[in-house]
């Protein structure tokens, strides 16, 4: 569990990113931040791994401050992926994912194996593992951004915007293919959106943030859609929000179903 105990930032020219947050982030779930722009989710998403230390309040990892553990050692066990991928351009994309076993003194050749292996579980092909990243798509280089993050398998994964830099049809595949993933390992991971149907489809909880760094409803998708706490939520879900909710229980409805199966899909469309 991640908990934002009473949790203000306020930037040395007075900005105030974060105002007085309290949030509980559980353990093997995906939390996703979302909000309109400046709205403090990159601040908030930046307070776990320190990047950002908090004005007031508290931020614990199972109970432990963060500020008690030294940098290095803390974001040893947490992954960090950002939207540009954030890749080294002169490094191949096999050595890109093992950048932090590198670090840590692994053994090169097996260091290799496990990022060849990182690339069949993020949907790679091997065939790119001697590549740059300019040779590779967007999403190509998303998914290696991910592997890279995984390498080191920290139980805990930061996601800024990850999939926001590609066309929606790669975006779709790439939210797919995370979802396969993160039931597999059970990581704890927060992801940050501006686009609320992309934290609807991807969180088991919601944090909407308002202008301003405060935190306007913390709830499951289904809450969130169905009782959204004021007018700014309601506004922020947008009018689509009835088709929203028939959508989510459509896919929660086929999930049950088997999904996957012709037969779920066909009973699921109808
Ligand atoms: N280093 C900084 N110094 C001063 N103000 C900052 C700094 N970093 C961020 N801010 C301000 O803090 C507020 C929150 O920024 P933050 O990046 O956390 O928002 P965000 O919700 O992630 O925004 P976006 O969706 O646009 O990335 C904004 O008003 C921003 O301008």
């Amino acid at each position: 569990m991640i908990t934002f105990a009473g949790v203000t930032k306020r930037y040395p020219d007075g900005t105030v990113a974060v105002d007085r947050l309290d949030l509980q982030i559980p353990t093997g779930q995906i939390t996703v931040l979302v909000g309109p722009s400046g709205c403090g989710k990159t601040t908030t998403l930046r307070m776990i791994n320190r990047m950002v230390d908090p004005t007031e309040g508290t931020v614990a990892i199972d109970g432990r401050d963060v500020r008690d553990i030294d940098p290095p050692t803390l974001r040893r066990g947490i992954g960090y992926v950002i939207q540009q991928a954030g890749l080294f351009p002169h490094r191949t994309i096999v050595d890109n994912i093992a950048t932090v076993p590198f670090l840590l003194g692994h053994d090169k050749r097996k260091a290799r194996e496990r990022a060849r292996e990182l690339m069949d579980r993020v949907g790679l092909d091997r065939s790119l593992a001697d590549r740059y990243p300019a040779q590779l798509s967007g999403g190509q280089q998303q998914r290696v951004g991910v592997a890279r993050a995984l390498a080191a398998d920290p139980p805990i994964m930061l996601m800024d915007e990850p999939f926001s830099a590609v066309d929606p049809i790669v975006r779709a595949g790439l939210q797919e293919e995370f979802l396969r993933l993160q039931a597999e390992l059970e990581k704890t991971i927060v992801f940050v959106t501006h686009d609320i149907d992309e934290a609807v489809r991807l969180g088991h909880r919601i944090a909407v943030f308002a202008v301003g760094g405060t935190l306007a409803q913390y709830a499951t998708p289904d809450e969130l859609l169905s009782e959204p706490a004021d007018d700014f939520v309601r506004d922020f879900l947008g009018g689509s929000r009835g088709i929203r909710r028939l959508r989510f229980f459509q896919e929660l409805d086929a999930e049950e179903a088997g999904a996957g199966t012709d037969e779920a899909t066909v009973a699921a469309d109808r």
